[in-house]
């Protein structure tokens, strides 16, 4: 009887906690993206909202910073992890936990016309051609996967940014087994940028051709949003279509009670 006294308490008590991963190249933006969603969800203790973010206090993450922000009806623990190129072996290793990823794209860095299709192609820098191996098609060892050859660094590209890398990481990331049926959202930031491109430009450009080719088949659910994490726009919105779509897939990924 205590037993099933204390197991009702602690179900009537508890609340649905959901895992988010930020990830996308070094100086996307992820960072200051979660600084505001802190700022905007997180008051502190004594009822004042949390610091913005602060462009002069920002450094390249070494590493992971992790908040929780306490929705009504769930609780998301929100993992922001370094995106630098030796940091981005260590993503595969929260994969499987984690119950939505936000992919963080640097609008002002993808060149003025984002369509993968007018890339010139340089021999051997496609990720078909890394070799794969291991449980989850190939990402024994990330680092592998995301060295500056198959990365598309020094591409010789310069007017298109850095879009084939961040195609190809998005690519990396779609291809391990451990996201399949985890909801993607993709985030055009910096749109309070006058070099930006529009959303529209890079969904259609490379986003949706990443989502449609094989390598995206196993996306359930995915969105392309517009934000401002410097500013705050478009954050809230990005949010909520997390918490939305977590809910949506709690059976395929169910919560961790808390
Ligand atoms: N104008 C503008 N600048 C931004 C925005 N978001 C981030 N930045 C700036 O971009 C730079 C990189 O931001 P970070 O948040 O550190 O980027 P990150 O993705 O965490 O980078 P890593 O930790 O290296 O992976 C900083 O100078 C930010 O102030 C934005 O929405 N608008
Ligand atoms: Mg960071």
């Amino acid at each position: 009887m205590y037993h099933l006294a204390k197991s009702l308490y602690t179900y009537a008590t508890s609340k649905e906690e959901y895992s988010v991963l930020l990830l996308g190249l070094d100086n996307a933006g992820k960072t200051t993206l979660l600084t505001q969603i802190k700022a905007l969800y997180q008051p502190r203790t004594d009822g004042t909202p949390a610091p913005g973010p602060n462009p002069s206090k920002t450094v390249p993450t070494v590493g992971q910073n992790v908040s929780t922000i306490s929705l009504p009806d769930m609780n998301l623990k929100i993992w922001d992890v370094g995106g630098q190129i030796t940091m981005r072996g260590l993503w595969q290793s929260y994969y499987t936990s984690c119950h939505a990823i936000i992919f963080v794209v640097d609008s002002a860095d993808v060149g003025q016309d984002p369509d993968i299709t007018r890339l010139p192609t340089a021999p051997g820098r496609r990720l078909s051609s890394v070799s794969v191996s291991g449980t989850s098609r190939g990402n024994s060892d990330g680092r592998e996967l995301f060295s500056e050859q198959n990365v598309g660094i020094n591409a010789g590209a310069a007017d298109f940014g850095r879009l084939d890398e961040c195609r190809q990481v998005l690519e990396s990331v779609l291809q391990n087994a451990d996201v399949a049926g985890v909801p993607i959202l993709v985030l055009a930031n910096k749109q309070d940028r006058e070099d930006c491109v529009e959303v529209v430009r890079i969904k259609e450009g490379f986003v949706r051709k990443v989502f449609e080719g094989d390598t995206g088949t196993g996306v359930r659910d995915s969105r392309v949003l517009p934000v401002s994490a410097l500013l705050g726009s478009g954050v809230q919105a990005a949010v909520e279509w997390v918490q939305s779509r977590v809910k949506w897939n709690k059976e395929g990924r169910p919560p961790v009670m808390r």
